[in-house]
């Protein structure tokens, strides 16, 4: 029907609140309507914190009896830090729930539903499950695969390169791009660069927004642990930093970073295989991982197929030089028939600079 189009895309709405607060768990919004008025609202906000249903539900009081609520993800019904939501909707006695998509976690998938139909409430499944699922894809990536949703961003020129042949790249893109950049760190568990790019731009790798934000967790990719002593991401204190090195560098060595706020992760193989680090960052609960660079680090990620969303920032400029670098270098890919194909998402336009948004075809 579409006035349950009409709800859920406002459940999907107040779902978005909770982007980039709510990991490990998924953002959800939910809407409870009674005889045509809505009745109560709310979103997950916090990991831990009640889930949506819990919040617009108890806003609804007395007036969820025999109401219709709109939930953006299945309610769950298995014991997590909260009590089961599917319960909770039958001990309130609501009449009928439309759910968007449902729990991507094979363990509980459709539990929830199950135990609603159960308890004889008239559920609907399948309302706006492309935004829902589209809004959720870094937890549904992360639940279904448990390695982190890899975004990789890069700015160029729009003869795309990311810097001069002398290696200035101060700067390409616009301040708006480059504040733009910073709602993407914002809500990604940990930002990852290569070695090089902390040699060569000393970078902070934090949030600086206006409304503030936490900072993700800095991971340097440096085989043999060249991370400068005084660089920022060792020095500023302003967040976590992991630097990830190959098994051979010495014990010695690794003692020279001990700091408050650096820690050391050594792959068990000389060098650093991108699919095994990704795995280890799973297992550290690091669900998303935003990858700003450089060259070489991309490459690395886009051969080893683990890249999820492709966010590319085109400045008007023609920098030129066949030195200079360019967003994706390393080995690449020898034959047409091996590169990575994507489907573009969304173009647009930010300040002078173009923005383009792609995912890789399944
Ligand atoms: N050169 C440019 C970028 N450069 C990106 C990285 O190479 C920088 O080291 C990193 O963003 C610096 O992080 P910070 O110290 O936290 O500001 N990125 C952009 O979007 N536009 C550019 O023109």
């Amino acid at each position: 029907m579409q006035h349950d189009e009409r709800y859920m895309r406002l459940a999907l709405e107040i779902a978005k609140t909770g982007i980039g607060q709510t990991s490990p768990n998924p953002a959800v919004g939910a809407v409870v309507v009674k005889n045509g008025e809505i009745v109560g609202f709310g979103a997950h906000l916090k990991a831990g914190e009640p889930h949506a249903e819990v919040h617009a539900i108890r806003m609804a009081g007395d007036k969820a009896k025999g109401a219709t609520v709109y939930v953006t993800l299945e309610p769950c019904s298995h014991f997590g830090k909260t009590p089961p939501c599917a319960d909770l909707l039958v001990e309130i006695g609501v009449q009928r729930v439309v759910i968007a998509t449902t729990d991507p976690n094979p363990l509980v998938a459709g539990k929830g539903i199950e135990k609603l139909r159960q308890a004889g409430i008239d559920v609907t499944v399948g309302v706006l499950k492309e935004e829902a699922d589209e809004l959720n894809r870094v937890f549904f990536h992360y639940i279904t695969t448990k390695t982190p949703f890899v975004t990789m961003k890069f700015a160029s020129s729009l003869d795309g390169k990311i810097a001069t042949k002398t290696g200035e790249s101060k700067w390409i893109t616009s301040e708006e791009a480059r504040q733009d950049v910073h709602h993407y760190r914002v809500c990604h568990d940990a930002i990852l660069v290569g070695v090089d790019t902390v040699i060569a731009d000393n970078p902070s790798l934090t949030v600086r927004l206006p409304e503030g934000g936490k900072n993700p967790i800095r991971i340097i990719l440096d085989t043999h642990l060249r991370t400068p002593l005084d660089a920022k991401v060792i020095q500023d204190g302003e967040a976590e930093t992991w630097i990830v090195v190959g098994s051979e560098v010495s014990s010695e060595r690794i003692a020279r970073y001990t700091r408050p706020n650096v820690r050391i992760l050594s792959m068990p193989t000389p060098t650093i295989e991108i699919r095994e680090l990704l795995n280890m960052l799973a297992a550290h609960k690091i669900t998303s991982i935003f990858v700003e660079g450089g060259a070489k680090v991309h490459d690395s990620f886009i051969r080893a197929g683990a890249v999820q969303e492709i966010i590319a920032y085109f400045a008007p400029k023609i920098i030129g030089g066949r030195e200079a670098k360019t967003p994706v270098g390393g080995i690449g890919f020898a034959h047409m028939t091996d590169v990575l194909e994507l489907t573009i998402k969304r173009v647009e336009t930010i300040g002078q600079d173009i923005k383009i948004i792609a995912a890789p075809k399944r």
